[in-house]
C-alpha cells in the first residue's frame, strides 16, 4: 500500500503540491485528474524519487525517503514512452530486467509473455521508431510492466495518441490493470480517461486534492462549482427538493438529496432539444461526432444543449428542451 502524507513541492515560492494525503491500496488503479497546471505531474514524479519533496511516501509501511528511484519497485510510464530509439521492442522489453539481473531464458520468457500481454505479439525484433504512437505506448507499457513493479505510475499515458486509438487503448489499458493486478497511480487531465482506468478518481487542483471517490461518486456529486465545471457542467442551478424530488425550471427529476435547496451542474446532454417545459431561441449549433450541441436562450439565461445528429435545429429556431437526469450532477 501506498500512503502519501502531507507532502509538499515548493519550486521557488510557488507551492505545486501543496499538504497532499492519499492513499493507494494493494491492486488499486487510482486516476489523479486535473486541469494543466494544477500539480499533478509534479506529484507523481515525487511518488518516483524524482522531485524532492517535505512530507511523508511509504510502502508498506517504510519509508520511502532517501531511496533512490530505481530502487523503489516503481514502474513509470510517460506521455511520450521515452523508448530507447537504438534497441529493438523486445531489449526495451527486457530493459528492467537486465538491471535486476534476470539471466536470459527468464528474459526472454517474460518478454513474450508481456508482448503478449499488450497485444504486441512477435514485435520483438521490430525496431522501435518503426512503430506507431499507440504501439509505442504498448511497448512503454510493456517495459514498466516487466520487472513486476510494485506500483506502476503513469504520466498522461495516452495524451499523445490521437482520440480514437485513446478511447480504444483506454480500455485495453484498463483490462490489462486489472489482468495483472497491478497497483497503479495514473495522472491525467481527461475525465474520460480517468473513469473509465480507475477504480478510484482525485481531484487535483491548485496543488490540492479537493475530492476522491469511486468514478460514479465524483460524476454525480462534484464537491464544488469549479469540480463540476472541469467535469463538464456548463449550467448551474438552484432548485427545490422534497420526498427525493427536484423541481427545476426544465422539469422535475428523482434525485437522492435532502428536502431543501440543491444545487445542481448540469452538462449539455441534461438538456435536450425535444418536448419540454421551456422554450429557447436556438444560437450556436455545433455539429460534434454522434450529437449536436446547441446553444439556447433561454429567458435572461444562455444554456449548453444537445440534439440528435437528424434533428438538429438552425440557429434563431424557437425550440423546446427536456431534461435528461443523467447529466445532471449534485454538486457540494
Ligand atoms: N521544474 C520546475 N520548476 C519550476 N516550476 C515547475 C517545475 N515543474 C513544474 N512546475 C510548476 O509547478 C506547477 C505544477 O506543475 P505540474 O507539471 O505538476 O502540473 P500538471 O498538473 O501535471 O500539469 P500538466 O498536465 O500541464 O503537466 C505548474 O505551475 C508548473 O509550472
Amino acid at each position: 500500500m501506498l500512503q502519501i502524507t502531507d507532502l509538499t513541492v515548493r519550486y521557488g515560492r510557488q507551492t505545486a503540491v501543496d499538504a497532499v494525503d492519499l492513499r493507494i491500496a494493494d491492486g488499486e488503479v487510482l486516476a489523479l485528474l486535473g486541469p494543466s497546471g494544477c500539480g499533478k505531474s509534479t506529484l507523481l514524479r515525487a511518488v518516483a524519487g524524482l522531485e524532492p519533496a517535505d512530507g511523508a511516501i511509504s510502502w508498506d509501511g517504510a519509508d520511502l525517503s532517501g531511496v533512490p528511484v530505481h530502487r523503489r519497485g516503481f514502474g513509470l510510464v510517460f506521455q511520450d514512452g521515452q523508448l530507447f530509439p537504438h534497441r529493438n521492442v523486445a531489449d526495451n522489453v527486457a530493459f528492467g530486467l537486465r538491471m535486476a539481473g534476470a539471466a536470459r531464458p527468464e528474459r526472454d520468457r517474460r518478454v513474450d509473455e508481456l508482448l503478449d500481454l499488450v497485444g504486441l505479439s512477435g514485435f520483438g525484433a521490430r525496431r522501435v521508431t518503426e512503430l506507431s504512437g499507440g504501439e509505442q505506448q504498448r511497448v512503454a507499457l510493456a517495459r514498466a510492466l516487466a520487472p513486476r513493479p510494485r506500483l506502476l505510475l503513469l504520466d498522461e499515458p495516452l495524451s499523445a495518441l490521437d482520440r480514437s486509438l485513446r478511447e480504444h487503448l483506454a480500455i485495453d489499458l484498463s483490462r490489462l490493470l486489472r489482468d495483472s493486478k497491478t497497483t497503479a497511480l495514473v495522472v491525467t487531465h481527461d475525465h474520460d480517461e480517468a473513469f473509465t482506468l480507475a477504480d478510484r478518481v482525485a481531484v487535483m487542483r491548485s496543488g490540492r486534492i479537493v475530492q476522491t471517490g469511486n468514478p460514479d461518486q465524483v460524476w454525480r456529486h462534484p464537491t464544488d462549482e469549479d469540480t463540476a465545471r472541469f467535469l463538464g457542467c456548463s449550467t448551474f442551478i438552484d432548485a427545490p427538493a422534497k420526498d427525493g424530488v427536484v423541481q427545476t425550471d426544465f422539469g422535475p427529476i428523482a434525485l437522492n438529496v435532502p428536502d431543501g435547496t440543491t444545487h445542481l451542474g448540469l452538462r449539455p446532454s441534461a438538456l435536450r432539444v425535444g418536448p419540454g417545459p421551456i422554450s429557447g431561441l436556438a444560437q450556436a449549433v455545433v455539429h460534434r461526432r454522434d450529437h449536436v450541441r446547441v446553444t439556447v436562450k433561454t429567458g435572461d439565461q444562455e444554456v449548453d444543449a444537445v440534439a440528435g445528429v437528424t434533428t438538429a435545429p438552425s440557429p434563431g429556431e424557437q425550440i423546446h428542451l427536456e431534461l435528461d437526469p443523467d447529466g445532471v450532477a449534485v454538486v457540494g
